[in-house]
C-alpha cells in the first residue's frame, strides 16, 4: 500500500475533496458541512473530556479538529508522508503558501459554537496554541506512533478521518488498524471516525489512483466491536449525484462515536 502513496499530491487532493461541491458552505447537502457538524455535536455533548486529543492520519486537512481544539489543551496531528506534515507544518507557521485557505471552515465552526464568524481568528490562534506536534503515523505496526509519544495512559481521545479505509488492503486489516490505534487510547476514551462507505479508489492526485476497500456500515460497526469499541452513534451520508466529482467512486459517507472498553 506504501508504494501507491509515493506520488500522493496534497494540493490536488485537497481541490479534490476541500472546495465546492464537496465543501460548499452554502449548500445544505454539502458533504464538509454535514462533517463539521458531526464532529461539532461529538466533541460537546458533554462526555468527550481530557487532556490530550490525537489526529490518526490528518493528511494535508485541518477540519477535523477544529471543533476538537477547543474541548482539548494538548492536539497531536499525525500522517504517513512528509509532504502532508509539511502542508500542516506550513499552516501552523502562519506564514502564507499554504495550499488551501480554511479561512471559511474555521468561520463556520465558530457559527456551530454561536460565534460570530469573524471570531475564526480566535478560533485559528486557539488551534495554532493547542498543536503540540506533527508526527509520522503507520496504521498497520502494532504501536502506529512512536513508543515515547503518548502518556502511559494513552490519549484521551482520538480522531480520525478517511485513513483507514484508503490504506488498508482488506476488511481483516481495517480491523487490525482499528485495534492498533486502539491502543492508544486509554480505556473509556472517545473515538470519533469518519470514512467513506462503498469506495474502491480514489485518486490522490492526477493519475494517482489510489486502491481502498470497500467498506458497508455493518462491516465498520462488527470491526469496530471486533476491535473493543462500544458503539455510541452512527450516522451516514449519502452522497448526491453533484457530490461524485470523478475523484472516487465514494457512495457514502459515516460518521461513528466510539468508547473504548
Ligand atoms: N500506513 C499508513 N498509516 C497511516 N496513514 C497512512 C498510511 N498510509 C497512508 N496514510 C495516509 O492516509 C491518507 C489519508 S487521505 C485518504 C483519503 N481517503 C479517500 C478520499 C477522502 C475523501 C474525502 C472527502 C470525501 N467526500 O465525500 O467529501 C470523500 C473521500 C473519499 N476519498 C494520506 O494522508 C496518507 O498519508
Amino acid at each position: 500500500m506504501a508504494a501507491c502513496y509515493q506520488k500522493f499530491d496534497p494540493a490536488a487532493y485537497l481541490q479534490y475533496n476541500y472546495t465546492p461541491p464537496r465543501a460548499d458552505f452554502a449548500r445544505k447537502d454539502s458533504i464538509v458541512p454535514w462533517k463539521l457538524a458531526c464532529l461539532h455535536r461529538a466533541f460537546t455533548e458533554g462526555d468527550v473530556s481530557g487532556e490530550l486529543l490525537v489526529d490518526i492520519g490528518s493528511g494535508p486537512t485541518l477540519y477535523q479538529v477544529m471543533s476538537g481544539c477547543e474541548v482539548f489543551n494538548k492536539l497531536i496531528l499525525t500522517d504517513f508522508l512528509e509532504v502532508n506534515r509539511q502542508e500542516l507544518r506550513c499552516w501552523l507557521q502562519n506564514e502564507g503558501g499554504c495550499s488551501l485557505d480554511w479561512t471559511p471552515y474555521l468561520e463556520h465552526v465558530c457559527k456551530l459554537e454561536g460565534k460570530r464568524p469573524s471570531a475564526w481568528k480566535e478560533k485559528a490562534g486557539r488551534l495554532r496554541h493547542v498543536i503540540s506536534d506533527i508526527l509520522p503515523v503507520d496504521v498497520h505496526c502494532s504501536q502506529p506512533l512512536a513508543p515515547e509519544t503518548l502518556p502511559l495512559a494513552g490519549a484521551d481521545c482520538l480522531v480520525s478521518c478517511f485513513c483507514l479505509e484508503s490504506v488498508s488492503p482488506d476488511l481483516p486489516a481495517f480491523t487490525r488498524a482499528l485495534g492498533h490505534i486502539g491502543k492508544l487510547l486509554r480505556p473509556g476514551g472517545h473515538l470519533l471516525l469518519i470514512g467513506a462507505l462503498g469506495e474502491s479508489y480514489y485518486f490522490g492526485g492526477p493519475g494517482v489512483r489510489i486502491p481502498v476497500v470497500p467498506l458497508n456500515e455493518a462491516q465498520v460497526c462488527d470491526s469496530l466491536k471486533e476491535s473493543g469499541y462500544t458503539l455510541i452513534r452512527l450516522e451516514v451520508y449519502t452522497l448526491p449525484q453533484d457530490m461524485q466529482v470523478g475523484v472516487d467512486d465514494v457512495t457514502g459517507v459515516f460518521f461513528a462515536k466510539a468508547k473504548k472498553e
